[in-house]
């Protein structure tokens, strides 16, 4: 494996609750809660998890788009979270988002090559036929026709769209792209090709993925290691294919059993059925936060936070890991 790009360590994200009266604090929730991982050079590390779980908010917290509430997370050595507005700025070329819905993070009064070139404005000084050509550069990479330059984004359509995003993206050529839900909007048949855009992409470019997905289905041909959040915790992390093949969480057997695409080898699996509904980050259960939909709940799991435990390359926090 190739030397890690982030070392995230203990990282929280609360959100405190103001709805009380005269805007009173009344409660935090736990969106991101004490989470450790390193995201490797050239590696897509998939984050998967239901809606709710903290997802997004890692993401955002990691190329600072949102200011962790703890923690650390090193990038090529340098602390993001204590850089100065300066130090920011220069930081924001080599990491980027590209969104869930390609519509609401375009503005729709912008010619798409007015879209893409925006970025190169803010950060680079380039001459005019510089930026233009460094725009049609973009455009021919994503797929895009550059005649389309002068169109505006409600002339495309969905995937189209995603490639604008993606071209955004790329212009200050980063090393760190946060993929959040890329392809959830987009049809099916559309969403293999702008996964294998990106894969494409990332070779080309030697690009880091953190692949935001609520859907295992999507995740599993493409990513080199899964990490597994419920609640604002990472429940397990490991290479995508072991972790398919042998679950180490209860949960995250669940996820698997739940994905929309049929496994022939997981047809015999044992079905899981889970119990409830997401408990609040508001009010985190005790203990393992899996615990009261968990089918293999036991006393411990009520009252003490699994520790994390190593197998091996893999990640586990649970009491009782199915090994
Ligand atoms: N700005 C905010 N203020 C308060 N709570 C927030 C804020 N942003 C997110 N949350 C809460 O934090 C928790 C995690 O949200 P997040 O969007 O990160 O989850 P997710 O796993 O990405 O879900 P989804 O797939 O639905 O986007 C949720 O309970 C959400 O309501």
């Amino acid at each position: 494996m190739d030397k890690p790009l982030m070392q995230v360590r203990n990282v929280k994200k609360y959100f405190p609750v103001d709805k009380g009266l005269f805007g009173k604090k009344t409660g935090t929730v736990h969106a991101v809660d004490d989470i450790s991982f390193d995201v490797y050079e050239k590696e897509t590390l998939a984050i998967v998890g239901e809606s709710g779980c903290g997802k997004s908010t890692l993401g955002r917290t990691l190329i600072r788009l949102l200011d962790a509430t703890e923690g650390t997370a090193h990038f090529e050595g340098r602390d993001i979270f204590s850089l100065s507005q300066n130090e920011l700025r220069q930081l924001r070329k080599e990491m980027q988002i590209i969104f869930q819905d390609p519509f609401a993070s375009l503005n729709p009064r912008m010619k798409v090559s007015d879209i893409i070139a925006e970025p190169l404005i803010t950060h680079e000084s380039l001459g005019k036929k510089e930026r233009e050509d460094r725009v049609a550069e973009l455009m021919e990479l994503v797929g895009l026709r550059k005649a389309y330059g002068s169109r505006y984004p409600h002339m495309f359509s969905g995937g189209q769209r995603q490639r604008i995003g993606i071209a955004r993206a790329l212009a200050l050529h980063p090393k760190f792209i946060v993929c959040d839900e890329p392809v959830s909007a987009l049809d099916v048949s559309i969403q293999s090709q702008i996964i294998n855009l990106l894969q494409k992409l990332q070779e080309q470019n030697n690009l880091t993925y953190l692949f935001i997905s609520h859907d295992l289905s999507v995740v599993r041909y493409f990513s080199d290691r899964i990490g597994v959040m419920f609640l604002g915790k990472m429940m397990e992390l490991g290479p995508t294919e072991e972790v398919y093949r042998q679950p180490l969480h209860p949960y995250t057997k669940f996820l698997i059993a739940a994905a929309p695409v049929p496994d022939p080898r997981s047809r015999n699996q044992e079905k899981l059925i889970l119990e409830g509904d997401i408990p609040s980050p508001l009010r985190p259960p005790s203990g393992c936060r899996f615990h009261t939909r968990c089918p293999y709940v036991q006393d411990i799991c009520k009252s003490k936070e699994p520790e994390i435990q190593q197998f091996d390359g893999r990640s586990v926090a649970c009491h009782f890991p199915l090994v």
